[in-house]
């Protein structure tokens, strides 16, 4: 129940028994390239345009008939109505009891009645007033941000991928792992006078990002820096203990917003320093459009509708357990880590929003690396392996840079990959034979700007909303990554002490072996 709202599990619906029979008979053994001989207007009845992005989604193993009945799934699992709710500010998080308004992040000023509009604004224009003074302060040449999981992944991989707009001049640093490998290897570079040190975490209490933010600040003291309160500044909902910490300026943000969904919120700070605050706001609009998109298209033409079905399709009838990320651009190389957890982490559950087991399966796994480097490593697996993995291309269609013959090259072999899975190849030889019949997705920008990423992004969200639905799990909490950060403490003295008592065998050799 999700705040009133009673939904069936969405194996109990007549449209999944339908969709089961679908498969097992009229669908069962399509082919792509008789798919696309009987239907002349396949490449136009399955893709879609949406604020953008555009989407050819008809090299998958989907025919019409399934199509219709996913779209009968979605309503008979009240997507529509579950959708709304979140977009009312119902508490949708319902095993934290929490509203999910990271959307609200981009609304427009003045365009929204909810109660905590306002406050995103103010929240909004001081964050980037801080982005603009740090641009225009020559002194800062290094941002380091220090953050974990949603508090680093989404900043740095839109840092990465609109560095054509950003500033000259400013390095960005971007660590994450409690590892003290990767914070000295940034501290070696740096001096405390022209650093600041963006402290990023929704809580305040993660323990990486802490460990590293109290060594960065023991290196500043260390290294002679003065003035913590200008060098260090908090990104957190926790404003007390940023101060309890020794930071002065802390930008809030509301329990509402979940980690991984922050990017739009305080936690993009580094991204407007890197940007500026215009491009910043423009990244907004290009995520709000997105929004309004997925809140009033009809489902049939709703691009992260079609996408969330695509997927429910491709894993509970075809049972595909992953999806694998081509983005051909090289500044979309933290891409598939963000959609890593923004897929993973949301709807790798296997209960119901209420506790009670699924039946189904649910988050595939993710995995992928900018092409054309997957090409030369494991797209081998995805032509000729034993199992059929839909791949994901991204291209964009004007390059930002100037140099002659190379986009050409990418977009080529993107769009041949894709064309290759499909159509493969009969050899008589056995090793020379491609099956084809493989599916793949292929997503166009136009540029690869501050408001496409952010619509790009945006419908990447609504489609884990749109799959988490249909599961009926709650896509918002991530109760999953709790139990090792408690046993790590346990064992954090062990490591010191040698004390195995309680351990298991394993843990304990490997404990012993480790000291
Ligand atoms: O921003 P915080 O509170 O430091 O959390 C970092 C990350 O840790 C997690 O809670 C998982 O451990 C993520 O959901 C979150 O993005």
């Amino acid at each position: 129940m999700i705040t009133g709202l009673s939904r069936p599990h969405c194996d109990h619906t007549q449209a999944w028994q339908l969709l089961r029979q679908h498969r097992d008979g009229q669908f069962a053994g399509f082919d792509l390239r008789r798919a696309f001989q009987h239907e002349p207007a396949r490449f136009e009845t399955h893709s879609q345009q949406a604020p953008h992005v555009f989407a050819d989604l008809s090299k998958n193993l989907v025919d019409e008939h399934a199509r219709s009945l996913l779209l009968e799934l979605a309503r008979e699992c009240m997507l529509e109505r579950h959708r709304d709710l979140m977009f009312a500010g119902a508490p949708v998080n319902n095993t934290e009891g929490r509203a999910v308004k990271h959307w609200l992040l981009r609304v427009p000023r003045g365009a929204s009645a909810d109660p905590d509009a306002a406050e995103v604004h103010e929240t909004l224009d001081a964050m980037l007033d801080c982005a603009a003074s740090v641009r225009a302060d020559e002194a800062i040449t290094d941002v380091v941000n220090i953050g974990i999981g949603g508090s680093d992944l989404g900043p740095q991989m839109a840092v990465a991928a609109l560095e054509a707009f950003a500033i000259p001049g400013k390095r960005f640093h971007f660590v994450s792992n409690v590892d003290g490998h990767e914070l000295a290897a940034v501290l070696r570079t740096l001096r405390p006078a022209s650093t600041l040190f963006l402290i990023a975490s929704k809580t305040f209490t993660t323990l990486e990002t802490m460990t590293n933010a109290r060594s960065a600040r023991a290196w500043f003291e260390a290294e002679g820096g003065r003035d913590v309160a200008r060098h260090f500044v908090a990104l957190t909902t926790n404003t007390q203990a940023a101060a309890e910490f020794g930071i002065r300026t802390t930008f809030g943000f509301r329990d509402w917003v979940g980690g991984r969904y922050s990017m739009w919120s305080s936690i993009g700070l580094p991204i407007a320093i890197a940007i500026g605050p215009e491009n910043f706001r423009a990244l907004l609009a290009g995520a709000h459009a997105m929004d309004r998109h997925f809140a009033t298209a009809p489902l049939a033409a709703n691009l992260p509708v079609r996408l969330g079905l695509l997927d429910i399709w491709n894993r509970n009838f075809l049972g595909q357990p992953s999806r694998s990320i081509a983005p051909y651009h090289s500044a979309l190389r933290r891409l598939p880590a963000y959609l890593q957890q923004l897929e993973m982490e949301s709807n790798g559950k296997r209960v119901d929003a209420q506790g009670r087991p699924l039946s189904v399966q649910t988050s595939p796994v993710l995995w992928g690396e900018p092409g054309t480097n997957g090409q030369h490593a494991y797209f081998q697996m995805l032509h000729q392996g034993t199992d059929t993995v839909p791949v994901e291309f991204i291209a964009v269609r004007q390059a930002a840079h100037g140099l002659p013959g190379h986009h050409a090259q990418l977009l080529a072999n993107a769009l041949a990959q894709a064309q290759a899975l499909m159509q493969g190849r009969p050899d008589a030889g056995g090793h020379r034979d491609f099956p084809g019949n493989r599916p793949s997705s292929f997503f166009i920008l136009d540029r690869l700007d501050p408001a496409s990423l952010g619509a790009f992004i945006a419908m990447q969200e609504h489609r884990v909303f749109t799959s988490g639905s249909i599961w009926g799990i709650d896509s918002f909490d991530q109760w999953g990554v709790e139990l090792g950060k408690v046993l790590a403490q346990d064992i954090v003295p062990r490591l010191a002490t040698g004390e195995v008592q309680g351990l298991d065998a394993s843990t304990a050799g490997l404990l012993a072996r480790l000291r």
